[in-house]
């Protein structure tokens, strides 16, 4: 790394960013698209490593705020991360890191988050895969009977420039519902949710939004596919009642020219399988680890969030990159303080993390002997303060 420096990369360098990001993703960025992509670095803390001025290692860090159990935390969304070809190996993501967890640290954002394009990559710096989710795919080419009575209200269509302002609350209280969410503003609705062409599939229609409004409310998000197999694409369904929720399933279910609906990421407690008064109807097709998360500062994201139990227990806590969370803390509900006491349980950062949205047993960790109980029962009495009633998911990706 002596001859390689790192530096904030300019605003003037958007496209020099997106170029990278083809190079080491292997992708291929046309004339007419790098528009539809400049907004993701143009708001981004921008991490460059140089060898002289040749751009070989970049990280881009973007603020949002993430729910957690109980609360919305600030974050450092960590993306477009790569190192060229020539140059890995040699610590240079290493040093970006170092670089994003200072910045994060100096930003008072108690956790950052990322998407992982390999698991082996984001343990070390003591990130945890927190949440999962599932794809699934509705036989809809006979009616689907649910088993929960649809609310009978209207259902009406809206144009994408109204998405944040109509269904952007009914989002917020879903994320507020359960952990692993994003809280999206007006660009986040219509760049990363809603653009108007699918970056990954030509064939797909605009992105429409089915409403029923009022309280409770509910929306759904989705694409349609005529060629070959009329298929609609849910990108996005939430609902504050399960009642608004079977009505949002039953009309995708409905929808002419089409006889399947695919979603390719829900929660892994997601309501449909069950729903379904003909569970043949519905056929989960992959289950896959979604949002890493990173406690910056562990003890202001441990009083930050929720407890599920009256307990209080002793956690000898290991980060060997980021001090400040390193040894013995006494929790409890809203409180994470410093103590010479004896350790009930000893983890890593990175177990922490992983268990901290609630979605990941403490008890299943120490029986693969990652995480150690000093007395016995301890990881339960955690995993019981930690539980939440939803499990935690995450359905923006970036
Ligand atoms: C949030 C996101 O954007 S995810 C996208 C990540 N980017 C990519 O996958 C693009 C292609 N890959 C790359 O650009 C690079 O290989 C990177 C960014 C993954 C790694 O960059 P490097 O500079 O080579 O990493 P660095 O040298 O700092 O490696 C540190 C350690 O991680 C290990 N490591 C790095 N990448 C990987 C990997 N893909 N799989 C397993 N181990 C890895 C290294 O072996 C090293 O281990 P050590 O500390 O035990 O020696």
């Amino acid at each position: 790394m002596s001859d390689l420096e790192i530096r904030p990369v300019p605003e003037a360098d958007l496209d020099r960013m997106i170029n990278f990001a083809d190079l080491v993703f292997h992708g291929r960025t046309a004339d007419d698209e790098y528009e539809r992509y400049r907004w993701l670095p143009r708001r981004s803390e921008r991490i460059g490593t140089y060898a002289g001025d040749t751009l070989v290692g970049q990280l881009a860090a973007f603020p949002m705020r993430l729910s957690v159990p109980g609360a919305l935390l600030d974050c450092s969304a960590v993306t477009y991360v790569g190192v060229l070809p020539t140059h890995r190996r040699r610590g240079v993501l290493t040093s970006m890191m170092e670089r994003m967890h200072a910045d994060a640290i100096a930003a008072n954002r108690p956790v950052a988050a990322l998407w992982a394009s390999q698991s082996a990559i984001y343990g070390r710096y003591g990130f945890g895969n927190a949440d999962r989710a599932i794809g699934l795919e509705i036989d809809t080419s006979r009616p689907l009977k649910l088993r929960t009575e649809p609310d009978p209200r209207p259902l009406r269509l809206i144009d994408r420039e109204a998405a944040a302002e109509v269904i952007g609350p009914i989002h917020t209280r879903a994320i507020e519902r359960r952990p692993g969410g994003l809280v999206r503003d007006a660009e986040w609705w219509l760049q990363n949710v809603l653009p108007s062409e699918d970056e990954e599939d030509d064939d797909l229609s605009e992105p429409r939004i089915a409403v029923m409004d009022g309280d409770p409310g509910g929306y759904a998000v989705y694409r349609t596919h005529h060629s070959g197999r009329g298929t609609v694409h849910l990108v996005d369904l939430e609902a504050d009642t399960p009642q608004v929720e079977a009505a949002l399933w039953r009309y995708l279910s409905e929808i002419d020219l089409t006889d399947r609906v695919k979603a390719d990421s829900r929660p892994v407690d997601d309501l449909i399988p069950y729903m379904a008064a003909d569970p043949d109807q519905v056929t989960v097709k992959s289950e896959y680890g979604a949002l890493w998360i990173r406690l910056i500062d562990a003890p202001a994201a441990l009083r930050a969030r929720s407890w599920a139990s009256a307990d209080s227990l002793v956690i000898d806590l290991h980060d060997a990159r980021l001090p400040a969370n390193q040894g013995r803390w006494r929790l409890a509900a809203g409180a994470c303080e410093q103590t010479g006491d004896a350790p009930d349980l000893t983890l890593n950062t990175t177990e922490l993390a992983a268990a901290y949205l609630g979605g990941v047993s403490l008890r299943m960790l120490a029986r693969l002997g990652v995480v150690t109980e000093h007395t016995p029962g301890a990881a339960e009495r955690l995993d019981r303060a930690f539980s939440v009633p939803l499990a935690p998911y995450t359905n923006d990706g970036f």
